[in-house]
């Protein structure tokens, strides 16, 4: 772990939350950097501290996609257990192998998802996993409308450290807020540390949902995303008549259905 990531731009960044609202590029330090030329300290709101926004018609995001409803989703846990991948994974398709490169600080990415012909915008910001951003990453908590908390499946720590994540989403973030548990890196078989039934006990005894994921071949990181996009839809944009939407039950169905890792 030699050289500092914030995903694309390796500028790294700390920027307070209101600094990073909205972006002005797909990148938030960009957005932020832009802002700054331009002399602007007042960036215009888009996704308020409490809800989604739910524009009277659709809004065009900055990478010139429409989109009707957006929210914050927050990835998080400790450092190396694939928060960055998950989320280049998720956004473009790829894996990025190689050398583990650290996020410094804070970064995010956004991409709109079509949600029962709902456009979706998910606001993603990745933090970073080391101990001295935590201070950085804590301001961010209480705008966050979904959390998605890693581990490792090589790693123990990564998979005992949860509990102290748990109580630190207590701490800072909203109430109500999304949150679900991934056991990342399944593809590792041989490296193995921590078993699906884990994860699932640990899952079910704070009563979240919980799958398995690969950033590397993909497993999952798409479900993930997508249920979390599912719930906050619906949590905002209940429709008359229309049947409550159940996180658990869909990501319990789908994983199923994907032959692997949930519960
Ligand atoms: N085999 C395997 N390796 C992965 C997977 N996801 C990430 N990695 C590797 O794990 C290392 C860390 O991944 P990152 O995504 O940078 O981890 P992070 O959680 O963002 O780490 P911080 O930025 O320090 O918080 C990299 O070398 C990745 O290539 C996965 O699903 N499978």
């Amino acid at each position: 772990m030699s050289r500092k990531k914030t995903l694309k731009s390796k500028g790294g960044s700390s920027s307070s939350p209101s600094s990073a609202l909205p972006p002005a590029k797909e990148n938030g330090q960009a957005g932020a950097a832009a802002r700054a030329k331009r002399g602007s300290s007042r960036p215009r709101p888009e996704l308020p501290l409490n809800g989604a926004v739910l524009p009277s018609r659709p809004s065009l995001s900055s990478s010139g996609e429409f989109y009707d409803v957006a929210f914050k989703v927050m990835l998080v846990g400790d450092s190396g257990v694939g928060k960055t991948c998950l989320l280049v994974r998720f956004k473009d398709g790829a894996f990025l192998a190689g050398s583990f490169i650290s996020t410094v600080g804070i970064d995010f990415r956004n991409k709109v998802l079509n949600v029962d012909a709902v456009k979706v915008k998910l606001q993603i910001w990745d933090t970073a996993g080391q101990e001295r951003f935590r201070s950085v990453t804590h301001a961010y908590y209480r705008d966050a409308h979904a959390l998605l908390l890693l581990y490792d499946v090589t790693n123990r720590a990564s998979f005992d450290n949860i509990q102290a994540w748990l109580t630190e989403i207590h701490e800072y973030a909203q109430q109500d807020v999304v949150l679900m548990l991934l056991g990342n890196k399944v593809d590792s078989t041989q490296d193995r540390v921590v078993k699906r039934e884990d994860g699932e006990k640990l899952a079910k005894e704070y009563g979240v949902p919980f799958m398995e994921t690969s950033a590397k071949s993909g497993l999952n990181v798409d479900l993930a995303f997508t249920a979390i996009a599912k719930e906050l839809k619906h949590r905002s944009m209940k429709l008359p008549n229309e049947p409550k939407f159940k996180l658990h039950d869909y990501v319990k169905k789908e994983v199923r259905g994907s032959g692997c890792c949930g519960s």
